[in-house]
């Protein structure tokens, strides 16, 4: 018998941006009915990869072929038409539509017309339920927790039928048992003969669910090989061409004196919802507070408040004297000239500006110091010489000073964030999933930073919605979800499982399924939302 032909084959793919050689003559096959994993260092060119398969890109070279024929794909409409699904990291949802509108969005012709409504629900509650992606087709996607939200990614893939999903970095967002949740759907997809692609810098995740796994560095595609025939060790290796410690290495906490104080901290966004619902917590010298927490539950509204960002009512002392909670303005600078940094949970709206370069980017906030200046200018000589420094420290790739921010890898991005604000040496350091988008060479180098950071005799609160760097890096661990904190434990006292049903606000191990209890803590969560929109 002859082999199927391969759902997905590339052949010879390059691509370059400038002078940047993104893709190199890069080939993969991969097989239908098997969940593919591809991983590789920030900047490897995974995602500029997806983007050509996908119709984002234009390869400059090489061929696709899509079940054995060769397939041009101009746009993402060529995709969907040859069955190709992505769902992405930063949902592409239109927030005040429901789900079904989602779902049927641009997959007609004639789009929103009232009978294809009614027979666009059918087919969605069926695929629901097949798939076990229940979500309330009438919701708006503005009241969906993120998980669900994914949800209804993957079923507009489906809904279009999709054979082949692309699943970037898709556990991100979710919580623990919603990872598993997602791996058994992903499961099932693939008995069902369905192609999947995962990019993922998890290599737990690689390990539990691929059949194959693929390796990019710098732009080439340098391994293929069989998950069963591979180990974490192994793979992590084959990614950055050196052993990678998997832990974090680090001696108990001495903590000191009250750095930081928040006392019943609450804040109201634009909309008239109450997102911090009186948060207390202290932070310690020389001490790691984590916050779990699924993203939209308060942790993002805590750091914009604690950083200057946000207005909040409540009392918030830095080593015992009290600072002003405003709006937005030149708080933030205030702050800073009292060594609070601030890594913002997203790097692309807040924590870079995208059409600066990197140089700029790494004052940005910051170019008030004195330093800086040289007369009524700014000293760019300097400034210049010492960003190329701490991209250097930080291994920011490519490491060219004179790039538009927007124009490094997301992991490389964030790097950059790191490196400006870990560098000020700074008495607090709020910072939000530090490593998010960053592959494990990375990641280590990091937590080693953050620790070095604890071990000198600094504060630092984590806000992170990976439980594995809580985990590791916190030496204390309060739980976020909406808006309160719903317990701190040690971490030598707690584990994923616990913490991950405290993240969804259930505070009893259940009996049972305890994806069911989560699930009806999210609906019940999702369903007051709806009320207070009205
Ligand atoms: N639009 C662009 N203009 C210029 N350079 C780009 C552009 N998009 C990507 N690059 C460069 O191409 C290379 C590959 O980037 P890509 O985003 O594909 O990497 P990645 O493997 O997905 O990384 P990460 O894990 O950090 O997301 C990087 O060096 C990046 O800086």
């Amino acid at each position: 018998m002859t082999d199927p032909a391969p759902a997905i084959e590339l052949k010879g793919i390059s691509k370059a941006f400038g002078p940047v050689q993104a893709n190199k003559d890069i080939s993969i096959r991969v097989m239908p009915g098997t969940i593919h994993g591809i991983i590789g260092e920030n900047g490897a060119g995974k995602s500029t990869l997806m983007s050509i398969l996908y119709g984002f890109y234009r390869a400059d070279a090489g061929e696709v072929w899509i079940n054995g024929n060769k397939t041009e794909i101009p746009d993402s409409q060529a995709a969907i038409k040859a069955g190709i699904g992505m769902v992405f990291q930063h949902f592409k949802l239109v927030q005040n539509f429901t789900v079904l509108e989602n779902v049927i969005l641009g997959a007609e012709e004639g789009g929103l017309l009232k009978p294809s409504l009614a027979k666009a629900r059918g087919v969605l509650k069926h695929l629901a339920e097949e798939y076990e992606l229940s979500v309330d087709p009438e919701q708006l996607i503005e009241n969906l927790s993120v998980g669900h939200q994914q949800r209804v990614e993957i079923l507009k893939a489906l809904y279009r039928q999709a054979d082949i999903l692309i699943l970037d970095e898709p556990t991100g967002v979710l919580t623990p048992a919603e990872a598993d949740h997602l791996f058994r759907i992903l499961d099932n997809l693939r008995k069902e003969g369905k192609t999947i692609i995962l990019i993922t810098h998890k290599l737990r995740e690689i390990m539990e669910i691929t059949d194959t796994v693929s390796v990019m560095r710098r732009g080439e595609m340098t391994a293929t090989v069989k998950t069963a025939e591979t180990s974490p060790e192994q793979l992590a290796e084959l990614m950055v061409g050196r052993k990678v410690l998997l832990r974090v290495d680090k001696k108990p906490a001495a903590p000191g004196e009250t750095v930081l104080d928040v006392d019943n901290l609450r804040h109201v966004d634009r909309h008239g919802v109450e997102r911090l619902k009186g948060v207390s917590l202290q932070v310690r010298a020389g001490e790691i507070l984590g916050i779990a927490g699924v993203a939209g539950n308060g942790q993002s509204e805590l750091l914009e408040v604690l950083g200057g960002y946000a207005e909040g009512t409540g009392a918030v002392r830095l080593r015992g004297q009290e600072i002003a909670l405003a709006g937005r303005g030149s708080d933030g600078q205030a702050r800073r000239a009292r060594s609070i940094a601030h890594v913002p949970e997203d790097r692309q709206t807040e924590g870079l500006i995208m059409s600066y370069t990197a140089w700029e980017n790494t004052v940005f906030g910051y170019h008030h110091d004195p330093r800086y200046q040289s007369g009524p200018l700014m000293n760019n000589a300097l400034i210049r010489e010492e960003a190329a420094g701490k991209m250097e420290r930080f291994d920011v790739r490519p490491p060219d000073p004179d790039l538009a921010a927007r124009n490094f890898s997301g992991g490389n991005q964030q790097k950059i964030v790191l490196a400006r604000e870990i560098d000020r040496d700074p008495d607090l350091l709020l910072v939000g999933q530090p490593t998010r988008g960053v592959d494990i060479g990375a990641i280590e180098f990091i937590h080693q930073e953050i620790v070095r950071l604890r071990d000198a005799g600094k504060a630092i609160l984590l806000v992170s919605v990976e439980l594995d760097e809580i985990l590791s890096l916190s030496d204390r661990i309060a739980v976020m979800f909406d808006g309160r904190v719903m317990g701190e434990r040690r971490p030598d006292e707690t584990d994923q499982t616990e913490l991950g049903l405290l993240m969804a606000g259930v505070t009893e191990r259940p009996e049972g399924d305890a994806m069911s209890a989560i699930d009806r803590s999210l609906e019940a969560k999702e369903t007051r939302e709806a009320e207070r929109h009205g």
